[in-house]
């Protein structure tokens, strides 16, 4: 047991209990040598059994509560029983206390008590005397067990009186010590009040860092309550999140049903449609043909309908000439018999009559002044036997009815031949003077002015010179005749037929160039085309018979729009300048214009500077004509309609560029759906 200074004080064992020995009787075995003490001891035992009986029964009167030792207070009781004072009870109490703990065990008590009995009795043994009672202190302690110790007697009380006197002489002796335990006492007291304080503030400091700790643990708890609100609310969102997901799973599988099936519809509708368009590619392939067997058909159509018109022509004028003929005869019995008066009021009539009857070119007889084709043939009947006719302008530019018009009346004082533009280009046809006998200036010969002065002059014609016999001019065939050459007067169909247009500026040789191509001739002095006139002519280029349809444009400005209407039908274009009149080369970019914008770049273009021969008045040098032509992918040459130099070889390059364009053209079409390349015009 601890005592309060801590230090370790072995607990008083009350009597009968011992160290392991049992009550008395109980027979323990005892040491040998103890035996040998015994008999040493045994006489003086008997007082001393007494004395010591008499400790314990004071120890138990002072251990009132038996804890088995007596601490101060318990002393103190004695004071009330004895005639002692406290200080001297405190005296014997310290000189008791051996080991100064505060308390007597009851070995200190008794040991005390026999110490002051041997120390009376016999001082010399007294150190033996000590062993001795201490061992028998614990022999008695623990031989003796319940006996009753009987009430302390008077001699008892004068012992013990006598005990505390001695004990009090001692006090002196005493007293230091007890000064000292005091001061021990007083220092162990400051220790307990240390040890107090110490507690407490240990218990405070517990406190405090137990309240720290408990905050702190509150802290902590509020903030796991929070991050476990956090973790609930987080792990509510993930929930709906989960859900929501797995809602859209459902949603995105749903649509992917459907997007399957309107994969699996599209494809379908795919491999429909390809079919739908392979069948539609083959349909239009076979148009095509269809289309291309059908315009070859028109053409040819178009050019034996020529034929046969030309033959009929042909046919017709040979008729017309045997009618002349006749009629000559039969005019010239007549005349006979009718005077000069008569020739002279004729003349006026045939004068007027003859402006009607000129003969236009070929085409003119199909294709009004608006340059529109015309419907029926008896034009050709009209105009060749003069038959008037309700129409609009005539082939000459003169209205062949002697209607006003516009109004459809005649005008006042009989019919005047107007002043209208020729629409259509005529070659100078001397029958008509012969039909009518009136005179003419041929064509070619008169501008506009002479046709001013002829309206100027109302109904004075001027007097004709006599009639010649013989043509003004060599009855070549009128213009726009088809100009077979005599090698080519083979009427079977040609394998190609290509329509040419032929522009340029006025006076720079285009119908020259044509009549040096057609007729190889050349005529100086050649009326100004008027509208647009056109010839036919067939080229035999590698083996295969190509025609040529050349329509020969007027340059003059007036005649523009006609022109720019026959630009889209054509298959080639020729664009010609005169090399000695500069005007006419700078043109040649805005003739290349229009057809640009008419055809765009699909039509091979021939660019031709005419009048080499005349090489002294060349304003055009030919590396121009060169550049220009490189620029805009041309076919080029210089050529003169007067020498007929590079007038064929000019025409066979360009034929022989489009029979090839169109042989690629028919490769192309056979492999479906190839466009056509354009090959360069200048090889
Ligand atoms: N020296 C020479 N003169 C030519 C040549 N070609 C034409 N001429 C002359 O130039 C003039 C005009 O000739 P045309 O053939 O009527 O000219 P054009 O282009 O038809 O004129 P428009 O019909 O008004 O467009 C005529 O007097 C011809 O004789 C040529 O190669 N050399
Ligand atoms: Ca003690
Ligand atoms: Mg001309």
């Amino acid at each position: 047991m601890a005592a309060p200074d801590g230090r370790v004080v072995s607990r008083p064992q009350r009597l009968g209990q011992g160290s392991g020995q049992g009550p008395k009787g109980s027979g323990a075995c005892l040491h040998p040598l103890d035996s040998l003490e015994q008999k040493e001891t045994q006489e003086q035992t008997s007082g001393q059994l007494v004395m010591l009986r008499k400790a314990q029964e004071f120890f138990q009167t002072c251990d009132a509560e038996g804890k088995g030792f007596i601490a101060r207070k318990d002393m103190q009781r004695l004071h009330k029983e004895l005639p002692l004072s406290l200080e001297e009870l405190e005296d014997v109490f310290d000189a008791l206390d051996a080991d100064g703990n505060g308390y007597l065990t009851p070995q200190e008590f008794t040991t005390g008590f026999s110490h002051f009995f041997f120390s009376q009795n016999n001082p010399s043994q007294e150190d033996a005397g000590e062993q001795v009672a201490q061992r028998h202190e614990e022999k008695v302690y623990l031989s003796r067990g319940d006996e009753d110790l009987g009430d302390m007697g008077e001699d008892e009380e004068a012992q013990f009186r006598m005990l505390m006197d001695r004990l009090g002489a001692q006090k002196v002796l005493e007293e230091k010590i007890a000064a000292y335990d005091e001061e021990i006492q007083h220092l162990y007291e400051e220790m307990e009040q240390q040890i107090k304080s110490e507690k407490e503030q240990f218990l405070l400091k517990d406190t405090e860092r137990f309240q720290a700790r408990s905050q702190e643990l509150e802290q902590k708890l509020l903030c796991k309550e929070q991050e476990l609100e956090q973790l609930t609310q987080k792990q509510k969102r993930l929930e709906g999140q989960c859900t929501a997901l797995h809602h859209d799973k459902h949603e995105t599988k749903a649509e992917n049903t459907k997007l399957k099936l309107t994969n699996q519809e599209l494809a379908r509708e795919l491999e429909r449609t390809s079919w739908e368009l392979q069948d539609a590619q083959q349909q239009l392939e076979s148009l095509q043909q269809e289309a291309c067997k059908l315009h070859q058909e028109k053409e040819m159509e178009v050019y034996r309908v020529t034929e046969s018109l030309q033959r009929e022509k042909a046919g017709l004028l040979k008729q017309l000439d045997f009618l002349r003929e006749r009629n000559k005869h039969l005019r010239d019995e007549r005349d006979i018999c009718f005077q000069k008066n008569k020739a002279a009021k004729a003349n006026t009539a045939a004068s007027r009559a003859s402006w009607k009857k000129r003969s236009g070119s070929v085409i003119g007889k199909y294709v009004d002044s608006r340059g529109i084709l015309r419907s029926s043939q008896s034009e050709e009947e009209e105009e060749v036997f003069g038959i008037p006719r309700r129409s609009s302008l005539g082939l000459s530019g003169y209205p062949l009815t002697e209607e006003e018009p516009g109004t459809g009346e005649p005008g006042p004082g009989g019919p005047y031949p107007r002043p209208l533009r020729r629409i259509i280009s005529v070659e100078e046809d001397p029958l008509p003077q012969l039909l009518d006998g009136g005179f003419e200036q041929p064509l070619s010969k008169c501008s506009e002015e002479e046709e001013v002065s002829d309206q100027g002059v109302q109904g004075q014609i001027p007097e004709a010179p006599p009639l010649k016999l013989t043509p003004t001019s060599p009855r070549g065939q009128p213009v726009g005749k088809e100009a077979l050459c005599k090698e080519e007067s083979s009427p079977s169909a040609p394998d190609r037929l290509f329509k040419i247009v032929f522009v340029g500026n006025s006076a720079v040789g285009k119908t020259s160039f044509l009549r040096r191509f057609c007729e190889d001739r050349f005529s100086p002095g050649m009326a100004a085309t008027v509208g647009i006139d056109y010839r036919v002519k067939t080229l035999n280029v590698d083996n295969s018979q190509v025609a040529l349809q050349l329509w020969d444009t007027a340059g003059q400005e007036r005649y523009r729009c006609i022109t720019q209407q026959f630009f889209r039908k054509a298959d080639g274009v020729i664009v010609m300048y005169d090399l000695t009149d500069k005007q006419s080369f700078l043109s040649v970019r805005r003739w290349l214009s229009s057809v640009e914008e008419a055809v765009g770049d699909r039509v091979p273009v021939l660019l031709l500077g005419n009048k080499l021969d005349n090489e002294k008045e060349r304003e055009v040098p030919r590396g121009l004509g060169e550049q220009l032509a490189t620029e805009n992918n041309l076919i080029f040459y210089e050529c003169s309609a007067y020498s007929g130099h590079n007038t064929k070889e000019s025409l066979l390059h360009l034929a022989r560029f489009l029979k090839e364009q169109e042989d690629t053209v028919r490769e192309d079409t056979i492999q479906v759906g190839h466009p056509a390349k354009k090959k360069s015009c200048c090889g």
